[in-house]
């Protein structure tokens, strides 16, 4: 379980991320909401450590994330993966390659370019591959794919850190509505399948509901919305939006079907 214990980040004297307080429980789907400005990378990178918080505390279990530093820390890192808008693959090297490169945090990255990767650890990245339904596209060069393969190719090297939670800060800001849903429906596939916690920040309210079990709306740095989907009016929607309300309603996604969860081979489910 995630505790985010009134945190806080500042730059300068300004709020970005002002008090918030949250607990997520394993396994769960949250979107982050809000416009532009509103705090929610800045959470999220905080979790991650990318950013301190200014005051507060983040929690994992037991541990005091916020305390980190050195080993602990790149422990942390890995079993806490990043999912970025411009997927932030090495264009010339091989999907593989790149997938390899998430076991950096548990082996030297000379390893991964080298491609002295055991077996076990090329069949981890495979699986990885596979279920995300990539694996035919392993040894081709990741600046030859489309956007969305080459965010699936990010969440696969993701998955070979074998993390408990996925923080993915607009994974389809740059996509077309088509790459949108396979990027969507990954990410939704390793919450189910997996068992890992997903956290996504998201600029469009209809991918949100449609695909989070919950939702954090955001606004000045502050919680102005925690609570399922179904439970958001339009009227909330308008206030965390204002004017851009209209632009973020109205794009909607298929609402998913619900699977239950089953392990993959090669990946340990979330606390497990
Ligand atoms: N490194 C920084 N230095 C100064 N101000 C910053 C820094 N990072 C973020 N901010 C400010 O903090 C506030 C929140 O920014 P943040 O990027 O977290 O918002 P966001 O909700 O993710 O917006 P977007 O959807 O546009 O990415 C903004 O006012 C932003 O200008």
């Amino acid at each position: 379980m995630l505790r985010l214990e009134g945190v806080t980040k500042s730059f300068g004297g300004k709020h970005a991320v002002d008090g918030v307080s949250l607990v997520v429980p394993t396994g769960q789907m949250v979107g982050v909401i809000g416009r532009s400005g509103a705090g929610k990378s800045t959470l999220l990178r905080m979790i991650n450590r990318l950013g301190d918080p200014t005051s507060g505390r983040i929690l994992f279990g037991d541990t005091d994330i916020t305390a980190l530093s050195g080993r602990p820390l790149r422990a942390w890192r890995a079993r806490c993966a990043m999912i970025f808008q411009q997927f932030n693959l090495a264009g010339r090297l091989d999907v593989l390659t790149n997938v390899m490169m998430g076991r950096a945090f548990h082996l030297p990255a000379t390893r991964a370019l080298l491609k002295m990767w055991s077996d076990d650890e090329k069949a981890q990245a495979l699986s990885a591959l596979e279920s995300l339904d990539m694996a035919r596209m392993a040894g081709q060069r990741a600046e030859t794919l489309s956007g969305g393969q080459q965010q699936r190719v990010a969440i696969a090297r993701a998955l070979i850190q074998q993390p408990d939670i996925v923080l993915a800060d607009e994974p389809i800001a740059s996509l077309d509505p088509r790459n949108t849903k396979v990027v969507m429906d990954a990410l939704q596939h390793i919450n189910r399948h997996l068992g890992i916690t997903v956290i996504c920040n998201l600029h469009s309210l209809d991918l949100a509901r449609g695909y989070c079990d919950r939702l954090v709306g955001m606004a000045g740095g502050r919680v102005v919305f925690d609570d399922v989907p179904a439970a958001l009016t339009e009227g909330t929607a308008r206030e965390l939006y204002g004017l851009e309300a209209g632009d973020v309603m109205g794009h909607a996604a298929p609402p998913p079907v619900p699977q239950p969860a089953v392990a993959q081979p090669g990946f340990a489910l979330a606390g497990s």
